[in-house]
């Protein structure tokens, strides 16, 4: 192990002018390169695809935290490494792979405290506004008073993008909620948060709705007024919205989202979920009420181009792979190919669309970060972030990662020899 690198993440280190592998350096022991994930994460195909890659090298060995440790063991007792690779799935304790972070100060491939955020689309939603990236216009109904979130994530969110979500403190359980009725404008810069990362943070530009991309578009999280006026039309603090509408579940684990069509176009629902065999969505006839418990986002229905989804996943902020695939909603019917895999193809991305996958791996700070595009009549917009996640079954999408990972890796070993032999206050000993 290498004591010189720590504390840090990947998630704003540009990478280096060449994708071209760097070289073995024989004389060299290999850095520790710690997976911290829940088994199915760890061991599935496309993470060992790459990290076999990654090991191949010679720079790198891989340790894995096995997961009965991750769940029961106390983080001191885990593994040391030199670079940390950690991320959220369902039922993984985030906590405690922050307060491991916190005590080995290992360098985190992605962010750890921001991964809280991603489990509430309603935080989401406000870091991509924060940071000007476009998203469906959209009426939030919370009634659990808004995002619960730790302090050290709001603290930041306050410093870095101008998101206020101080005012509601639960004091029963430590937390934060989140009161705050408008998004702010940010811009990335970087800095140190309080769990020792380097980290995108945001200067704060005080412009109170500028990002509100929709007339009737509200990221307001008390909801007082919420109402379904008709069969098409829901209304909250003045805004309505009418069908067709997308309703999604804040909690960002749950995949039950639902599309109200308008009566004017048959009325019902398609109810969305995660995939069972070969079945993504049913259409229900009977619901036209939307759901009156529990707190929702409610968006705009976009008509996108030729009916597909684009699934977009970054590798830092300078390279991301894109596939178009069916939209789950034209009819549930997943289509795969003989090896039983979804049937996707690459697209290239706009030069706007590369815009927007840097500016989200850097708001995120995840580095490794998988989000879906919906493209509507040459714009963009980013409707869901889902952070840690590869493309599954591609070879050269493998090498690449990999390539790019470990010159990403190696290039932060230099850098951080060389910021520390830097006199304190240049400013350059933060990166
Ligand atoms: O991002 P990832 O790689 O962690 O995977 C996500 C999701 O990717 P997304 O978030 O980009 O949509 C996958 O969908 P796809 O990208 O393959 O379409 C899905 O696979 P799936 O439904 O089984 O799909 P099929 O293999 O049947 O085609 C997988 O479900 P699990 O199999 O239960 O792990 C999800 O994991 P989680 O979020 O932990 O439930
Ligand atoms: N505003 C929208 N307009 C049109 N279609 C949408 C909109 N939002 C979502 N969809 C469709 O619904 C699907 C599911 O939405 P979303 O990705 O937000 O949910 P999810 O459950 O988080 O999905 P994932 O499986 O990617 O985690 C999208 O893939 C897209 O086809």
């Amino acid at each position: 192990m290498h004591d010189q690198l720590n504390g840090k993440t990947g998630s704003n280190e540009p990478l280096p002018p060449s994708s071209q592998p760097t070289q073995p350096s024989p004389s060299m022991s290999p850095y520790i390169v710690g997976i911290c994930a829940m088994h199915k994460k760890a061991r599935s195909k496309p993470m060992t695809s790459i990290l076999s890659r990654l090991r191949a090298t010679g720079h790198f060995e891989i340790i894995y935290f096995e997961e009965n440790a991750i769940l029961h063991d106390a983080v001191e007792t885990w593994p040391l490494c030199d670079f940390l690779v950690a991320f959220y799935s369902t039922g993984f304790p985030l906590d405690k792979a922050i307060a491991y972070a916190k005590l080995r100060r290992p360098y985190c491939v992605n962010d750890l405290r921001l991964q809280e955020a991603l489990r509430d689309r309603r935080l989401v939603l406000k870091i991509l506004d924060a940071n000007g990236i476009p998203t469906a216009p959209r009426i939030v109904v919370s009634r659990d008073h808004g995002p619960i979130v730790s302090p050290e994530l709001s603290e930041r969110l306050r410093r870095c993008y101008g998101v206020n979500l101080n005012c509601n403190r639960d004091h029963a359980e430590g937390r934060v909620s989140d009161p705050d009725q408008h998004a702010s404008h940010a811009h990335a810069m970087q800095s140190n948060d309080d769990d020792g990362n380097a980290t995108a943070l945001a200067e704060e530009k005080n412009t109170k709705n500028s990002v509100i991309h929709a007339a009737f578009a509200t990221v307001s999280d008390v909801t007082e007024d919420f109402t379904q006026v008709d069969d098409d039309t829901i209304q909250q603090d003045g805004y309505a919205l009418r069908k067709p509408f997308v309703e999604k579940p804040v909690d960002g684990d749950d995949h039950n989202v639902r599309i109200y069509y308008a009566s004017s176009q048959g009325g019902g629902a398609r109810c969305l979920f995660r995939k069972v065999g070969n079945k993504s969505s049913e259409f229900r006839s009977e619901l036209s009420q939307v759901r009156m418990e529990g707190s929702y986002i409610y968006e705009q229905f976009m008509r996108v181009d030729n009916a597909e989804d684009v699934k977009v996943y970054t590798v830092g902020a300078s390279y991301a792979h894109a596939e178009t695939r069916k939209s789950p909603v034209v009819d549930g019917e997943v289509v795969r190919d003989a090896s039983g895999k979804e049937i996707r193809r690459t697209t290239p991305l706009s030069d706007t669309e590369k815009e927007i996958a840097r500016k989200v791996c850097r708001a995120f700070g995840q580095t490794i970060c998988g989000f879906d595009l919906l493209r509507v009549g040459g714009q963009s917009y980013v409707i869901d972030v889902n952070g840690w996640s590869f493309v599954k079954g591609n070879e050269a999408y493998y090498d690449r990662c990999a390539c790019i990972l470990q010159n990403m890796l190696l290039h932060t070993t230099r850098r951080r020899r060389y910021s520390l032999s830097l006199p304190k206050g240049t400013g350059l000993d933060n990166m």
